[in-house]
């Protein structure tokens, strides 16, 4: 940060923002003691009560009532006490930096600016006071963002509020002390950045509050659109986005959106926990995350032993690219695909049954009788969930017949009397028969132990599975954030909207597409959403400097996107004969050791290649970490792994390892692996003659 201030900034000696600070660090200090002080009563409140309890309890009225009203008002000082120790944390953290922009904002019609700082969260000496401090989030702090000197407006609950921005500030405070502050109105925020994005101190991704862009600032605050889609550039800001937009809906609807209503579907564990701090970080507590593939092997689990995972078949891919097989696999998850399963859904309806009168302690229902409930009455029902419809109507005009209740055991024996009309039940055998049906290979025949599904056969075997049985809607989240959507097929977009009704925010990039050909999920969402869904391009990157970003962009042709003005070393390129001596190189130029850098990644094409890299630095360099598709963590030194596990994820150095063959595949692995680099790129490749890549 040194060199910013070399920087011939606007800085004051002792301005303003010094002064407010001390007073603020006073305050909360002051705060902090208050909110101390409330904790330990409560706590003395709560123990006084347990101790009431315990002395009387055997006295309390036979009802219970008394117990109850105890019970009651413990929970209500335990959750206080809750509140005010969160309340804690958020001041323990405002008194490291409590604020870090101030606009000077003059309504229409007044004479004299308002000052409004802005900080991570709101703060104010007492409740119903006016704000010393302004949350980020909150309306008057978009001034920060939006605008610079000159006339500004913001929404407020009132209506949109007109006047006119005099002076705006930024500052950087550390541990209680003003680092630096000065006055932005001569677009500074470029300088920030670019300090900001130089920087190497932090390992996991970084909160951007303080640096947050108009056009990023538009995206976290829409509230309007409830499906919106952004195809971001590599490096532009999508997951940063995604994360401040999070905590932006959380603040603005504290009543109906709870942090446990958000879940997150994430490409896999180790970008869960690179991201995991952000929302902790902006006062929010952390929300679910889960990986979509997960998720389909649970519910296929009574169905088939265990499912090939993604990363497998793309190993399969880079292996031996059969050209068909790959065709046929893009087929399975596509629109055409689910035309042909629907017809052959269509035919199961009459195939599948053999229906049978029904006798029960001389009460009866004629085929035709359950044949006419079966096709008719319960008609919406999913085909292989309705004959549980029927059954129930069954034992309900049974039990009102004879006023009684069915014990469990009848209730079981009738249920599989009911159940033997379906010729079978079993998802595997019937999506098998499908797949025969359509030309295709069908699964083998075998024990539910020894069925293993294949990948591209997982998402079509789940869509049988929505479409016969009655589905569970997921009630309990109220947004969904689908991040790296390029790596989402039609299929898989289908399942998810059956399964989801809620507001979503959908990003990626289809230029990181981890197939050889580049998938445009923008070509079939608006079909699948319809005018729910506002799509939004973010083309400017920040992640990478200029020469990182434009060899990045080369590789697979990337056009149109903005290069945030950074410079840096050049990108070097070098062949080699062995992986030893590209291993070797990378260390030679490994900055960690020098504490220059934090993160440093050598990124593979494939996972025999990150094993044997692993195996090979570790012994060299103690601080190497092997990320593999099980791998929950992300932390600081020399991270061994694959392109497609580095997704999402960036690094200060980046060693690039790959074979010399230019598949359309591998060009993608390649821009994948450059664009995950903040500063220094090297990009290793082996000789084409080169049989033994080891030795
Ligand atoms: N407004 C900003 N202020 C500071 N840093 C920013 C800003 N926007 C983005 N960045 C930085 O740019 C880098 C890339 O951000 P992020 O990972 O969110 O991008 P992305 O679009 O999700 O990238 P990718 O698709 O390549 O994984 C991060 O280091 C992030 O902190």
């Amino acid at each position: 940060m040194i060199f910013l201030i070399e920087l011939k900034l606007w800085r004051t000696s002792m301005s303003q923002g010094t002064e407010f600070l001390t007073l603020i660090n006073e305050k909360l200090k002051h705060k902090i003691q208050e909110v101390n002080h409330a904790l330990l009563e409560g706590q003395k409140e709560i123990e006084s009560m347990h101790t009431y309890y315990w002395d009387n309890y055997t006295e309390m009225d036979q009802y219970g009532y008394e117990n109850f009203d105890n019970q009651q008002a413990l929970f209500q000082q335990v959750n206080a006490n809750q509140e005010q120790f969160i309340y804690r944390q958020r001041l323990e953290k405002m008194i490291d930096s409590p604020f870090f922009g101030r606009v000077d904002f003059c309504y229409e019609g007044e004479e004299e600016p308002e000052q409004f700082y802005i900080g991570i969260g709101n703060f104010s000496e007492k409740t119903g006071h006016v704000p010393l401090i302004y949350d980020w989030r909150a309306p008057v702090s978009g001034l920060f963002y939006d605008y610079d000197k000159g006339a500004a407006c913001y929404t407020a609950p009132a209506g949109v509020l007109h006047g006119e921005i005099t002076s705006k500030w930024q500052y950087k405070i550390r541990r209680g002390k003003m680092v630096y502050e000065f006055e932005s109105d001569v677009k500074i925020d470029d300088d920030i950045l670019k300090a900001e994005l130089g920087s190497n101190g932090d390992v996991q991704l970084k909160n951007i509050v303080r640096t947050i862009q108009k056009e990023q600032n538009a995206i976290i605050r829409n509230t309007k659109d409830k499906i919106m889609v952004i195809q971001g550039a590599a490096g532009s800001g999508k997951t940063s986005v995604a994360l401040h937009r999070i905590a932006y809906l959380l603040y603005h609807d504290r009543e109906h959106l709870k942090s446990s209503n958000i879940l997150v579907l994430s490409p896999n564990s180790v970008f869960s926990d690179y991201i995991s701090h952000i929302l902790p970080e902006l006062g929010e507590e952390n929300i679910q995350e889960m990986s979509f593939d997960l998720y389909a092997y649970k519910e296929l689990k009574s169905f088939v032993y265990d499912c090939e995972d993604r990363y497998h078949q793309i190993e399969r891919e880079l292996a031996f690219a059969d050209k068909k097989q790959i065709k046929r696999m893009r087929w399975k998850q596509s629109k055409e695909f689910l035309d042909e399963a629907e017809a052959f859904l269509l035919e199961l309806e009459d195939e599948l049954m053999n229906f049978r009168t029904v006798e029960y302690k001389g009460f009866e229902k004629t085929e035709q009788e359950i044949l006419n409930l079966f096709y008719f009455k319960f008609q919406d029902i999913p085909l292989l969930s309705r004959m549980e419809a029927v059954l129930e109507y069954f034992i309900d005009e049974y039990e009102t017949l004879k006023d009684c209740t069915l014990p469990e055991e009848e209730r079981d024996m009738l249920y599989g009397k009911f159940m033997k009309m379906y010729e079978t039940k079993d998802l595997y055998v019937l999506y098998s028969r499908f797949l025969k049906r359509t030309g295709l290979k069908a699964l083998p025949h075998c024990s539910y132990e020894k069925r293993l599904l294949p990948y591209e056969d997982v998402y079509p075997m789940l869509y049988f599975k929505y479409r016969l049985f009655s589905v569970t809607q997921q009630k309990t989240i109220k947004h969904l954030v689908i991040d790296e959507m390029q790596d989402y097929s039609y299929l898989q977009y289908i399942i998810l909207k059956e399964l989801f009704h809620c507001p979503m925010t959908i990003l990626g990039d289809k230029a990181q597409t981890m197939e050889a050909e580049v998938q445009d999920v923008l070509e079939f969402l608006p079909e699948i959403y319809g005018k729910q869904i506002r799509v939004i391009y973010m083309n400017k990157s920040y992640r990478n400097t200029v020469e990182i970003a434009s060899y990045a962009n080369e590789i697979t042709d990337v056009q149109g996107v903005e290069l945030f003005e950074r410079h840096g070393k050049p990108v070097e390129e070098k062949t080699f004969s062995t992986l030893t001596e590209m291993l070797e190189e990378a260390l030679k130029n490994l900055k960690l050791q020098e504490n220059e850098y934090e993160t440093a990644a050598v990124i593979t094409t494939t996972e025999e290649e990150a094993v044997f890299a692993y195996q090979y630095l570790k012994e060299k360099f103690p601080q190497t970490f092997y990320i593999d598709k099980d791998s929950s963590v992300f932390q600081k030194g020399l991270t061994v792994t694959t392109f497609y596990l580095a997704k999402g994820l960036e690094f200060d150095q980046v060693f690039g390892i790959s074979e010399k063959r230019n598949t359309p595949l591998l060009k993608q692995a390649g821009y994948i692996c450059a664009t995950r680099a903040l500063h220094e790129l090297y990009m290793y490749q082996l000789e084409e003659e080169s049989h033994d890549k080891r030795a």
